[in-house]
């Protein structure tokens, strides 16, 4: 149950009165999630998402909740957080900072085929272009500067197969991350965290075809290169979850999709496959981390790490192109 803070309907009503969205009709907590207490907050204005943040501080939030309010009004479907009077967007509820966000239709999508996604990468790339002139910048916090930071503490708890591995991996990314190649690929806001449990679907015209109504759970964004938003995507929407296989079918469809609103570059294309390890080695770290580091007084559940050590293996095994002939390497 991820209500960690219990919100009364006094105060619910409080935050609705300065936000002038009426009066509550209904107020339940959301039993899915792991970081935040997030409540379906129903009243007379609409239907909206109120977030309890249990980890992140209220100098940390700005970056992600204007994020989200800068894409909303771009017309990419993220829930915009609803402001005050005088434009404020962050509140305080029972002693945390606080959101109240639209609320998307629909639900998650957790065995997507090729329609989902194309809704996917078509509407990540449209997402990429509209965060371009976003002012604000914060760097993606799960970056290669936390990975140099935490692998060293993590070595310990790992044989010598699995250490030697991520060792290997750290520098092949470090020396990669120093290529002048590397420079030149395109950057600016990413969600860094787009798996199939951060995009909701409702069901569409005709049989089986759902669309698209948003992504959320920013709380992982940062500036980055799009090229690793892509892969982290391609490593969870396009993947055998039982051994970490990408699908090249449902990949190729991701892709081209993804090029019909910003066509990759030839040297994003050369790059795909080592940022498919950085996305796989991103998720493999945080998940070693938050099993044999939790943060104390962690409200975490720990995924398992040992499969993005698969999924790892798999793209330095195999790597894919979604280009074939010139522009692979
Ligand atoms: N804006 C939203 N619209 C609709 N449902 C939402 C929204 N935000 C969160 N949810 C629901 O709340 C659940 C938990 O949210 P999530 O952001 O994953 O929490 P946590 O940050 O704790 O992991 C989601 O799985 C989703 O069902
Ligand atoms: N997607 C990450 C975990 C991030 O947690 P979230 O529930 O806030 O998206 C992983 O799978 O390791």
């Amino acid at each position: 149950m991820a209500v960690f803070t219990e919100v009364s309907a006094a105060q619910a009503q409080a935050l609705l009165d300065h936000l002038s969205l009426g009066r509550l009709t209904s107020l339940r907590g959301i039993g899915a999630g792991i970081e935040n207490t997030n409540y379906f907050v129903d009243c007379e204005h609409g239907h909206y998402v109120l977030t309890l943040f249990e980890r992140l501080t209220a100098e940390q939030l700005p970056f992600y909740l204007r994020l989200m309010q800068h894409l909303a009004q771009r017309g990419i479907p993220v829930p915009e957080p609803h402001a005050d009077a005088a434009g404020e967007i962050l509140f305080e509820v029972a002693g945390k900072p606080a959101a109240i966000v639209d609320r998307l239709h629909g639900g998650h999508q957790l065995a997507p085929d090729a329609f989902h996604c194309a809704q996917v990468g078509a509407t990540l790339a449209r997402m990429h272009l509209a965060g371009q002139d976003f002012a604000m910048h914060q760097p993606n916090l799960r970056g290669l500067a936390w990975w140099q930071r935490v692998v060293p503490q993590l070595l310990p708890f790992l044989d010598a197969g699995q250490a030697g591995l991520l060792t290997s991996e750290l520098a092949y990314q470090e020396q990669l991350a120093a290529s002048a190649r590397y420079a030149d690929l395109p950057r600016g806001p990413i969600h860094a965290d787009l798996f199939r449990d951060n995009v909701m679907f409702e069901p569409g015209e005709g049989p089986g075809r759902e669309r698209l109504t948003g992504f959320f759970d920013f709380y992982f964004a940062g500036v980055d290169t799009w090229l690793f938003d892509l892969a982290v995507c391609l490593n969870d929407w396009c993947i055998d979850l039982t051994d970490g296989r990408l699908i090249e079918e449902r990949a190729s469809v991701f892709v081209a999709a993804y090029e019909s609103e910003r066509p990759l570059s030839g040297a994003e294309h050369r790059l795909l496959p080592a940022l498919l390890r950085a996305a796989a080695l991103r998720f493999w770290v945080s998940r070693l981390y938050d099993l044999h580091l939790p943060r104390e007084a962690s409200l975490l559940k720990a995924h398992d790490p040992s499969h993005f050590e698969r999924v790892l293996r798999e793209r330095r095994a195999k790597p894919w192109h979604a280009l074939h002939g010139e522009a692979a390497e």
